[in-house]
């Protein structure tokens, strides 16, 4: 049986009872690590597991599954995703080739940033469609995800905004350039073992000031208003799933979070949500309690938003 196990948002106790079965009587056991992290290292994990895990990197599960999938039709195989296998379109790929391999398949679900981002107060009856929201460079900045905001905005939707987080970049040249010999060396001597002379840069993550900045950068191109810094409020979260003592809500105008220091919004990963006109005035009082300027935050709610609030 090839498993595939979400585990869930925050740490290793996350895993349902379910999931923990089938972990235990896998003869291996593959943590996908490059769509979404948890919030604690591998090792926490196999400890409480009680499992070995082998690292699949991109390439290994996108383009080398057979190695996963190896034995699965008689052997219990299982791979571990973070959040809810499902909350990434990856894992339909991997899916559809232990089919094609006639391996039975078994998905293990759990609490995914899609559901979780209800934590924000936003009802996620009104929610539109997730976009995802890459790293821009000087000569790529893709920006298909202002189509799908703007057609959510139109309906007056939300939109869950995934930020870009680059944990396994491979870039030799960069490497050698820009990491200290230290680094470069436990990265070089990490990697050659198993797969060649692959180098990788240090993870990278998007922040929220970072990630407003793009939305602000594509709607000064297009200019239809569907991204007002003053009129559009949005509410960041940060870690969400991880308890008080990590998660982080913050809720404002774009032009309120893009003041803010990246501090504020607390570690990764982080999401944006961009709340749409069809606003309940639940959503507005619930969320209130995130506001950077609660005064503002209601303002532009009953006057831009039209929401009916005391
Ligand atoms: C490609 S999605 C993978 C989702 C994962 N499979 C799931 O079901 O939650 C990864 C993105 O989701 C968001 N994300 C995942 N976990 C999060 C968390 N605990 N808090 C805030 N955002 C999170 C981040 O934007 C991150 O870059």
């Amino acid at each position: 049986m090839f498993y595939i196990i979400g585990l869930g948002l925050c740490d290793e106790s996350d895993v349902t009872v379910r999931g923990l079965n089938a972990i235990k009587n896998s003869s291996r056991v593959y943590l996908e690590a490059y769509t979404s992290i948890l919030m604690v290292e591998k090792d926490r994990l196999e400890a409480f597991y009680g499992r070995e895990l082998i690292l699949a990197d991109r390439d290994v599960v996108e383009t080398q599954s057979d190695e996963i999938l190896h034995n699965a039709d008689t052997e219990d195989v299982s791979l571990l995703v973070v959040g809810d296998p499902f909350g990434a379109t990856t894992h339909t790929d991997i899916i559809l080739r232990a089919r094609a391999l006639k391996i039975p398949t078994r998905v293990i679900h759990n609490a995914s940033i899609m559901n979780a981002v209800g934590a924000s107060g936003l009802q996620l009856y009104n929610f539109g469609q997730t976009v995802s929201l890459v790293f821009f460079t000087e000569t790529w900045k893709p920006d298909s995800f202002y189509d799908r905001i703007k057609e959510n905005a139109d309906l007056g939707l939300h939109t869950l905004v995934l930020l870009d987080i680059k944990v396994k970049e491979q870039s030799e040249e960069n490497l050698a350039r820009q990491v200290p010999p230290y680094l470069f060396e436990a990265t070089f001597s990490l990697t050659l073992g198993h797969r060649g002379r692959k180098i990788y840069e240090p993870p990278r993550y998007m922040n929220i000031p970072q990630a407003v900045s793009q939305l602000i950068e594509i709607e000064s191109l297009r200019r239809t208003g569907t991204l007002d810094p003053e009129k559009t409020l949005a509410v960041a979260l940060s870690r969400v799933g991880g308890g008080s003592q990590h998660q982080r809500i913050v809720a404002g105008t774009l032009a309120n979070l893009s003041k803010q220091a990246p501090e504020v919004f607390g570690e990764p990963l982080h999401s944006l949500v961009i709340v749409g006109k069809r606003l309940h005035h639940l959503e507005v009082e619930y969320a209130e309690d995130f506001a950077v300027d609660k005064g503002n935050w209601r303002d532009v709610a009953s006057k831009v938003y039209g929401c009916a609030l005391d």
